[in-house]
């Protein structure tokens, strides 16, 4: 596909951290977060203006989905304005407890995984045409995410080493991997999401014209705190995907054990160790990126870039490979999660004259993804230099409120109408709808779609409305 439509859904974990005597456990911490959303949407699930989703499910991983995104570094914004809003909610949400006495500090963590053994998500959206056969897409697709890790993992410390792994005894040797995410993830394409949870969802939910369209659903990826990261995870799937539509350059390199070649990629730092394909040959990590990049590579000399920033994707995806084979990770440590965080973790432990199993290590494991920006360590590496952006903060403040160019805009208005208005809505990704008023609810199947005349015209009757009756509803923040 020439245009695509991209969305990340992130589920964040949350920790309240009370200063003196007395428990708050996450599912109420997450209650609290979730009251002034729930004052301001009337539910716990409700659409922003910036076209995104805010959401509560039962149990306490509160989750942000970013609106509909036809570039990709509009989605790297973003899938930043939802930190952002999740920070300033934990802000009031902190205060609030506070002042009930319950005195301590509120945690939300950008990261794939707890300390009780819990993975949660971070699950990305491609838009897809109905007419490419999804079984073989998914064939082709699978052996890149599994080794995809390599580049855009977001690394995770094992104090007393990787979790069993392909029936092998632990070897309690402290140590650290590419992804969060890996050691949670079973088999290549199903509908589960918990149980025996695989690299793709196949539930067949278009959001979108389903005669035309298909959404893949990716969630076998970490959550990404570097912004070059989240902009190499998209843009490297996305040339892949085109690939595999055009059915150019690539060689079937199906896996014989998706999960277990999973683990054993994401817990080999090296690069080098081979997993065994189908057809009976062994790839390393190594081997299977540098096919999937130098396929990549032909493929836009021969095609062209098709996006700004795919130069910069291929030239950060070939540096990550050339970085793991040489073992020297200097020329990325500013763009790479996995990298980035590994280069804190090492001089810690020097300075601690300790190895990864000391506890500072593991704290400062968990505190990159701490999202509170004047905390967070990913933040304050940030601050110092540290951590390359992509993006100005004035374009992820202005994402906090204003939607992409695509149809999230179309939905950004009408939410926006429908609350000057004062009137009751609900609103989903597919559909905008006045409660009780047929005549201004609509359904929009196409993803790209930012005009829409009907729905201008139900948008104009509500400012109509509200100019004759001046009730605003105040904004979520
Ligand atoms: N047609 C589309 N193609 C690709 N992505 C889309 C399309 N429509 C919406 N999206 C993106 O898909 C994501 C949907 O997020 P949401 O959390 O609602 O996922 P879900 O899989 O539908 O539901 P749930 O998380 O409740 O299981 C959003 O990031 C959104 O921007
Ligand atoms: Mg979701």
């Amino acid at each position: 596909m020439e245009q695509r439509i991209f969305g990340i859904e992130t589920e964040f974990g949350i920790r309240y951290s009370m200063t003196g005597m007395g428990q708050l456990g996450p599912e109420e911490a997450a209650r609290k977060l979730f009251r002034p959303v729930v004052e301001w949407g009337r539910s716990s699930n409700v659409f922003l203006e910036n076209g995104s989703r805010l959401y509560l499910d039962v149990g306490s991983h509160p989750e942000y989905a970013t609106a509909e995104c036809a570039d990709l570094t509009d989605l790297v914004r973003q899938d930043k304005a939802g930190e952002r809003l999740f920070e300033k909610l934990a802000d009031q949400a902190e205060e609030a407890l506070n002042r009930q006495g319950l005195e301590g500090k509120l945690y939300l963590f950008k990261n794939n995984a707890d300390s009780a053994g819990n993975s949660f998500g971070s699950h990305e959206n491609y838009l897809l045409s109905r007419k490419a056969e999804f079984s073989r897409l998914v064939r082709f697709l699978v052996p890149f995410l599994v080794s995809r890790q390599l580049v855009v993992g977001a690394g995770r410390v094992h104090p007393s080493g990787p979790p069993q792994i392909n029936g092998a005894p632990e070897s309690g040797q402290p140590s650290y991997s590419f992804s969060q995410r890996a050691d949670y993830v079973w088999e290549a394409a199903s509908s589960a999401t918990t149980r025996s949870r695989p690299l793709i969802n196949t539930r067949d939910e278009p959001h979108a014209d389903a005669a035309q369209y298909r959404r893949l659903h990716v969630i076998v990826g970490d959550s990404n705190m570097s912004e070059t990261t989240t902009l190499a995870r998209a843009g490297m799937t996305d040339l892949i995907l085109r690939m595999i539509e055009d059915r150019q350059g690539l060689d079937d390199l199906e896996l014989a054990n998706t999960g277990q070649a999973l683990r054993t990629l994401s817990h080999d730092l090296t690069g080098r160790t081979t997993v065994e394909l189908k057809d009976g040959r062994k790839m390393s990590g190594l081997d299977l990126q540098r096919l999937y990049l130098d396929a990549a590579v032909s493929y836009t000399d021969q095609q062209g870039a098709p996006r700004p920033e795919t130069e910069y994707v291929l030239d950060l995806w070939g540096r990550t490979l050339d970085a793991i084979e040489t073992q020297d990770t200097s020329a990325i440590d500013t763009e790479i999660d996995w990298a980035i965080k590994k280069k804190l973790l090492d001089r810690t432990a020097e300075k601690l004259d300790a190895d990864y199993s000391h506890p500072r290590i593991a704290q400062v494991d968990l505190a990159y993804h701490d999202i509170k920006q004047n905390r967070g360590v990913f933040y304050l590496l940030q601050a110092k230099g540290l951590a390359r952006r992509w993006v100005s903060e004035e374009s992820v403040t202005r994402a906090e409120t204003v939607p992409p160019e695509t149809r999230a805009a179309l939905r950004g208005r009408f939410i926006a109408a429908a609350r000057a208005a004062g009137l009751d809505y609900t609103v989903d990704w597919v559909h905008f709808k006045i409660n009780q008023q047929i005549a201004l609810s609509h359904s929009c199947q196409d993803p790209f779609a930012t005009e829409d005349a009907e729905v201008e015209k139900s948008i104009r009757a509500m400012q109509d409305a509200t100019r004759r009756d001046q009730r605003a509803m105040p904004p979520l923040i």
